[in-house]
């Protein structure tokens, strides 16, 4: 049997998004978001799911509050809807929205959990997708409004604030594979959205320093390790463009104020070029507080010839995979936060989503889902070699708090805790969230 223990200043925390979990699309003032478009495009999300009730807990957040009070959890990680502060995304504010979010976090608060929000986790109002999204570097400016108005709002409630959720998500799975909103597939227009992200960021720190607001921030990129099949150059170097990709490609300009060089040379080679703007990367490089990771998967690669858009193929290496089709890979998790802490310098960092998609239901009033313990078990292994090794981690956020509505997926993919019944939003704690808060409580499992 083997302890892991966890240093005693470690924090444990559960996370969530507007769109997956809040539902009331069409209430309390709130405004249409690209993901109220998308979803109700034939074809888009499976079954037609869509997020106008998802887990009711714009109506049912207090129960949830009091499911985490439960769990004992430090921190809280949710998004604000910006279609509810803004409903068109500039202009007249939504005094319903503000009023929402400030009931949520008082509530958070009373239970002594922080909360740590995040401003954009994917919900951008159809308003301004309307005049070019993210594509538009006007929608950079009304950002940094909606984002000026959070931190004044909420100035000495929420101490921890992220910038952008997976900006590789919002960039280039979005308009390149289009396998998200608004869906498009032009890798030009990815990488003038992923660019655009990187300048509001930058612009949001500075403005967040400039305004003496009392907290930390960060923004949370998605991170995936892609290993290797052998030794072969060719192989090293297609896994080192898709790491590039999803990795370098949001750390560099962030951490070294450039874009990896190797990355640049081999987008232009698909015809994709970077519009920076004077001052852009400057702007981009402000130093954060802490960097979000969130880290589900990974796997083994090698080269193929005109495979994608890395000349890349991922090798099914037999390893167990969970309801999603992703590979179970502890491993890449342990090499990636390695890997970050040896190129981007000790940054404290926050796990804001790592969790396992387990499809198990409710038998007897009980979830058995012990593929998610195992998992999670397996994950904070990882985790706590990599504190070993001299990673600065500050907390892990498991992802999820409540199954929802996990985007192109709908409500067929369930990364929750906490079991929902999207009949009935009844909520029903599986057996992986008492085995995470006798780990919460413990700061250390048994293996
Ligand atoms: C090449 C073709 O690819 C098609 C699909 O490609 C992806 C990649 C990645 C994801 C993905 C989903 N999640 C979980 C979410 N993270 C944020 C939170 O909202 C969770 O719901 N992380 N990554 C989905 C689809």
């Amino acid at each position: 049997m083997t302890i892991i223990q966890f240093p005693k200043d470690m924090k444990w925390g559960v996370a969530t998004a507007s769109y997956q979990i809040e539902g009331a699309a069409n209430e309390g003032g709130r405004g249409t978001s690209i993901w109220d478009t998308f979803s109700k495009t034939p074809g888009k999300v499976v079954n037609g799911d869509n997020g106008d009730v998802a887990c009711g807990s714009y109506h049912k957040y207090e129960e949830d509050i009091e499911i985490m009070d439960d769990l004992g959890v430090d921190f809280y990680r949710f998004s604000v809807a910006w279609p509810r502060i803004f409903p068109e995304g500039t202009g007249e504010v939504n005094q319903e929205g503000l009023d929402y979010y400030h009931n949520l976090v008082d509530r958070l608060l009373e239970k002594g959990i922080e909360p740590m929000c995040t401003l954009y986790h994917w919900d951008l109002p159809q308003a301004l997708q309307d005049k070019g999204g993210w594509d538009n570097r006007e929608t950079i400016e009304a950002f940094l409004q909606y984002a000026e108005l959070m931190f004044k709002e909420f100035e000495g409630k929420i101490k921890h604030w992220i910038t952008f959720n997976e900006p590789w998500c919002v960039s280039f799975l979005s308009n390149y594979v289009g396998a998200h909103a608004p869906g498009n597939n032009d890798l030009q227009l990815a990488m003038n959205v992923a660019h655009h992200l990187l300048v509001a960021h930058g612009k949001t720190v500075i403005r967040f320093r400039e305004l003496g607001i009392k907290g930390q921030i960060g923004y949370a990129p998605n991170v995936e390790w892609n290993e290797p099949y052998s030794n072969k150059q060719e192989d090293i170097d297609a896994c080192k463009r898709v790491n590039g990709y999803f990795m370098d490609w949001f750390f560099d300009p962030v951490f070294k104020g450039t874009y990896p060089d190797f990355m640049v040379k081999w987008f232009e080679e698909k015809g994709a070029v970077l519009q920076i703007e004077e001052g852009d990367m400057e702007i981009i490089s402000q130093p954060i507080d802490f960097l979000g990771i969130n880290y589900y998967s990974g796997g083994v690669g090698r080269y193929k010839e005109n495979e994608g858009l890395f000349d890349h193929e991922k090798v099914d290496a037999g390893y167990l995979k969970t309801d999603i089709g992703w590979n179970i890979y502890p491993e890449g998790f342990y090499k990636v936060l390695t890997h970050i802490n040896e190129n981007y310098g000790n940054v404290p960092i926050y796990i804001t989503e790592n969790g396992a998609c387990i499809n198990d239901g409710v038998e007897n009033g009980e979830v058995k889902d012990d593929r998610r313990t195992d998992y999670l078990k397996q994950h904070l292994v990882a985790l706590q070699r990599s504190i070993e090794s001299g990673v600065n981690i500050k907390g892990y956020l498991t992802w999820s708090l409540l199954d929802n509505f996990e985007w192109a997926e709908g409500y067929t993919m369930r990364f929750g805790i906490v079991h929902v019944n999207y009949r009935t939003l009844e909520r029903t704690k599986k057996d992986s969230f008492y085995w995470y808060k006798q780990t919460v409580a413990n700061n250390f499992f048994e293996v």
